[in-house]
């Protein structure tokens, strides 16, 4: 996998029916963190009280940046363009960060998905942009607005709704009954999440693992090929409590270079799925389930698996 030391030449320019976006302006490779940003301006988050009296004091500058932004119609332009600054909001502030604020949004679906991912880095304080596919010279940059797909809505209304825009990716103008089926597959795969761990026990554990596996098919066919790496953990997790090191070894090495995607070798997630890969044994419930050598199966699902993110 390449690593994040290269800084590839972008530009923000005119996209049809999107007002600005940011394009490749040349060939950038799966992994690299394509920029790292400080945010521009912090405000507090709209509703707050503190917001007006923040928009006040901002540079003139500052203030024509905000309002280059799209705003609904019924907005006061800068509180409504505010929504339109996604994907840098913090829970009680909004930072604005001057490029990748303007990268625009395609959902994850059957029919694509978005060629790269945002991450706020918590220890730099900065916003970072990762190529999760190659990306090729002239190519839009896109990410997706949507939160993880444990939180699934329907796209098209959501983003409407949030972020005040018609979303028209191949996804979203699927046929009706195309979406529905989608929608109904992300949620039998929330279900089998949210069941996963009253199903951890001393019986079947080769048959929870091929369900996992299963269900990352599943949901990779969805577009979600973001959640791979917790499902590899959650298989993790459980060859970890059996104390099969080397089948554990291989599932979060595959959380691990999900999160490098995903969350960037800088974040945390990745830093503990790369400690655990390399040293299962400390994971806190090592063989708490006795031990059981799943490596056999185990190795051919992971190797479906690490071929799709
Ligand atoms: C973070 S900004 C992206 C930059 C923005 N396009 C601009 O002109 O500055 C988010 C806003 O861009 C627009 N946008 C993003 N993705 C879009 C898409 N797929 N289709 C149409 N508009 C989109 C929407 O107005 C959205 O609220």
């Amino acid at each position: 996998m390449p690593t994040d030391t290269t800084s590839p030449r972008i530009a923000i320019v005119d996209i049809a029916g999107k007002g600005k976006g940011v394009i490749a302006q040349e060939g950038i490779a799966r992994g690299t963190l394509i920029i790292s940003e400080k945010p521009r301006i912090i405000v507090p988050a709209v509703g707050d009280a503190g917001l007006v009296k923040a928009i006040s004091v901002l540079p003139r500058e500052d203030l024509s940046f905000m309002l280059s932004f799209p705003h609904g119609p019924e907005d006061i332009p800068i509180i409504g363009a505010l929504k339109h600054f996604i994907p840098c909001v913090g829970d009680h502030t909004i930072s604005l960060c001057s490029t990748i604020c303007r990268v625009n949004h395609t959902c994850y679906s059957p029919k694509g998905s978005p060629n790269a991912s945002y991450f706020w880095n918590t220890i730099s304080k900065e916003e970072e942009l990762y190529a999760i596919k190659e990306i090729k010279a002239g190519e839009e940059i896109e990410v997706s607005y949507m939160s993880n797909v444990s939180d699934f809505k329907p796209p098209v209304q959501h983003l409407r709704e949030t972020y005040a825009f018609e979303c028209a990716c191949p996804g979203c103008t699927r046929p009706a009954a195309d979406l529905l089926a989608s929608e109904k597959r992300i949620a039998a795969y929330n279900s089998f999440v949210d069941d996963l761990p009253s199903r951890f026990g001393p019986d079947n554990p080769l048959e929870i693992l091929e369900d996992i596996s299963r269900q990352i098919l599943v949901i990779s066919a969805e577009g979600w090929t973001s959640d791979i790496g917790s499902r590899a953990h959650d298989a993790f997790q459980l060859c970890a409590s059996y104390g099969d090191a080397a089948s554990a070894r291989k599932w979060e090495a595959i959380c691990r270079d999900s999160h490098a995607l995903y969350q960037g070798r800088k974040s945390d997630s990745f830093k503990r799925a790369k400690d655990l890969a390399t040293n299962p044994q400390s994971f806190h419930a090592w063989k708490q389930l006795g031990r059981r050598n799943l490596k056999g199966p185990v190795s051919c699902f992971c190797e479906a698996t690490s071929t799709i993110y």
